[in-house]
């Protein structure tokens, strides 16, 4: 018999409400450990929402959100703060995403201080964190504006991992970098992905990037998943009529931008770049 993975998130039947505004409509998908899922569809469909709802930032009118089994579509403040041990999310904009007036030490202990823990502790994981992003210790007396757009993205992954989550909602984290950038982080999020088996949704309108790094692809189509499945499959050969129009209209489909994503890639010379399984 072959062995079957719980999974480490489960939604089902979700939908979101902002007022009168209907925004996710009978949401389901799951996402096993270690796994990436892409959600993939046009702007405003409703990606960024279903990301919010992981984090208990957007109101659940319906369903159920379920982390190792647990529903967490209702928890206290507390109990929320809690599971930001559990799930972090890393935003598109890393020049927005951090606060220009605080050291990155301390945009990196901030979160550390619900957690309890001493200052020599928080030090330690400080130190650990950068190390991981491949920064230097020294980074975290310097501010953000001392830092170019990757390295910026690569401090917002730091306070991410910082709390050693099993999950992160990677919310279009690339697409504010240029193509070289682009690349050289997701080869670090594919190798920290590696390292600590972190799962991470993977929130993009770009088919190429989640055909490169998601497992698994989700298609939301104006707060529905129109389909779900197999990442190479869906981005190449889709079932669904939207899904097939989004391939369409993505650069996927272009030969051009695909050349340019190319080079980029081929500049990096990192060499082992396949997916690592859950
Ligand atoms: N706080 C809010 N209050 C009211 N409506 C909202 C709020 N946040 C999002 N919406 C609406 O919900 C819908 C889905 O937005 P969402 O940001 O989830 O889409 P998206 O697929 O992530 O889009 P994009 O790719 O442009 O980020 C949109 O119609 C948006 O205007």
């Amino acid at each position: 018999m072959p062995e079957i993975t719980p999974p480490l998130l489960s939604v089902e039947g979700l939908d979101v409400s902002y007022g009168p505004l209907k925004v996710l409509h009978e949401v389901a998908l799951d996402v096993r450990p270690g796994e990436c899922v892409g959600l993939v569809g046009e702007s405003g469909s409703g990606k960024s929402t279903l990301g919010k709802t992981l984090l208990g930032l957007a109101p659940v009118t319906a369903g159920r959100i379920a982390f190792d089994g647990r529903d967490i579509t209702r928890l206290s403040p507390r109990e929320r703060r809690a599971m930001a041990d559990h799930v972090q999310v890393v935003f598109q904009n890393p020049y927005g995403s951090l606060n220009p007036l605080m050291t990155v030490g301390e945009i990196l202990s901030e979160s550390l201080w619900y957690a309890g823990l001493s200052r020599a502790a928080m030090r330690e994981r400080v130190a650990e964190a950068l190390e991981q992003v491949q920064l230097p210790a020294e980074a975290a007396e310097r501010y953000p504006d001392a830092f170019s757009g990757g390295q910026r993205q690569r401090i917002a992954i730091a306070r991410a991992i910082i709390r050693r989550p099993r999950l992160i909602v990677c919310d279009e984290p690339v697409s504010a970098l240029d193509l070289t950038t682009q690349a050289a982080v997701v080869d670090f999020l594919i190798d920290l992905q590696r390292q600590t088996g972190v799962a991470y949704l993977f929130i993009s309108h770009d088919l190429g990037l989640v055909r490169r790094i998601c497992h698994r692809v989700a298609v939301m189509e104006r707060g529905r998943i129109v389909e779900f499945g197999d990442g190479e499959r869906v981005t190449s050969t889709p079932d669904h009529p939207y899904s097939r129009r989004l391939l369409l209209a993505s650069p996927v489909a272009d030969p051009v931008a695909q050349a340019e994503r190319r080079a980029a890639w081929q500049a990096l010379k990192t060499g082992a770049m396949e997916k690592p399984r859950p």
